[in-house]
Parts: structure tokens; C-alpha cells; sequence
């Protein structure tokens, strides 16, 4: 009974692959940030044209983690990969005042999707670091993030560059796609 039940367990969730997807616009520290989780490292990155992906295991889970080009025209082929998604990281660079409303219409459009239908969404403020970033209410109030009222969501504040924050904000996600 032991034996089937914690194979039971691990079914459920050590073996599983969760399927996160990584969005929001260039620049923002989308593959920062990725290989941040996958490697504990700064990797020298260049615009992503297309996707990376790799496998970031956390707490006995494993995530396939997408992380997608966030330039203006590759913004339109993100919905290709929301299908089966079990969560999106929406990433903002909090520095980068001048497109908030941009963001803000990104993250609108990718939450009127069906596919992405009660997906949890965790909204990274990142750069944190800058001395002109905004802060959590600036953002909140920039992405309208308090109109979302049909999925769980969090916004924290985070460095990619010198690790702040990250490992907190991950720890909401997994405690939400557990829960
Ligand atoms: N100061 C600071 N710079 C950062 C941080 N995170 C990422 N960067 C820098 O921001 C630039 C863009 O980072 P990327 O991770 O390539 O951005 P991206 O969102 O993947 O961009 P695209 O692939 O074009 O969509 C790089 O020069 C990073 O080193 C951060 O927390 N603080
Ligand atoms: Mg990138």
C-alpha cells in the first residue's frame, strides 16, 4: 500500500513535466532569467529569435521551462506554443518606463486567450537592480494587474542579474501548480 502510494506520488509529481512558458518584450531578461533556473548562472545572451528550452527540476518537479523571443514581430507566434501550458512567466523590465503600455497590451492579449483559460500567471518585475525601476505598485498599476480576476496571480520583484527575489517568486508558482 506504502509502496503504491508513494509510486502514486511520484506520478503525480516527480515524474511529471510541468510546461511553463517565459513571455514579455525584448530586452525584458526573459533568457536571463531561464538560465538563471536551469543553471544558477548569467549567461551572455543575444535577442532570441525563435525559443530556448530546457529542463529545470525544483522540489521534485520538472519543468519544461519555453523561453520565447519577445521582439515586436515574433510576439504574434507566442499563442503557438500556449497549448497544454501549465503556466507563463510574464517578464517586465522595470526600467523600460516608456513601454509599460506595451507590455501591458502584450499581457492583455495573452491573457484573452482560451488556451491559456485559468493558467496561472507570474509577472516578474525584473531589474530591479536599476535605480530607476519601478516598483511593485508602479507596475501593478502599469499592467492593470488587478483586473485579473479568473486565475491565481503574483507579481514580485526580481533581479535576474544578481539572483533577488527569483527564488521566491518560483517558490509561489510551484505552490500554486501544486495546490
Ligand atoms: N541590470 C540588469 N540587466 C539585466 C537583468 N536581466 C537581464 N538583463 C540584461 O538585459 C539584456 C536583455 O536580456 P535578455 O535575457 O537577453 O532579454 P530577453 O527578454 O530574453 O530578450 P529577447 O530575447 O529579445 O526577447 C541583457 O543585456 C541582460 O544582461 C537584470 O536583472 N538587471
Ligand atoms: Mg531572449
Amino acid at each position: 500500500m506504502g509502496f503504491i502510494f508513494s509510486k502514486l506520488f511520484k506520478g503525480l509529481l516527480g515524474d511529471q513535466q510541468m510546461r511553463i512558458i517565459i513571455i514579455g518584450l525584448d530586452n525584458a531578461g526573459k533568457t536571463t532569467i531561464l538560465y538563471r533556473l536551469h543553471l544558477d548562472e548569467i549567461v551572455p545572451t543575444v535577442p532570441t529569435v525563435g525559443f530556448n528550452v530546457e529542463t529545470v527540476t525544483y522540489k521534485n518537479l520538472k519543468f519544461q521551462v519555453w523561453d520565447l523571443g519577445g521582439q515586436t514581430g515574433l510576439r504574434p507566434y507566442w499563442r503557438c506554443y500556449y497549448q497544454d501550458t501549465n503556466a507563463v512567466i510574464f517578464v517586465v523590465d522595470s526600467a523600460d518606463r516608456e513601454r509599460i503600455e506595451i507590455a501591458k497590451q502584450e499581457l492583455e492579449l495573452m491573457l484573452q486567450e482560451e488556451e491559456l483559460k485559468g493558467v496561472p500567471v507570474l509577472v516578474l518585475a525584473n531589474k530591479q537592480d536599476l535605480p530607476n525601476a519601478l516598483n511593485d505598485q508602479e507596475i501593478c498599476n502599469g499592467l492593470g494587474l488587478t483586473a485579473i480576476k479568473n486565475r491565481p496571480w503574483s507579481l514580485f520583484k526580481i533581479s535576474a542579474m544578481n539572483g533577488t527575489g527569483l527564488q521566491e517568486a518560483f517558490e509561489w508558482l510551484v505552490d500554486t501548480l501544486k495546490s
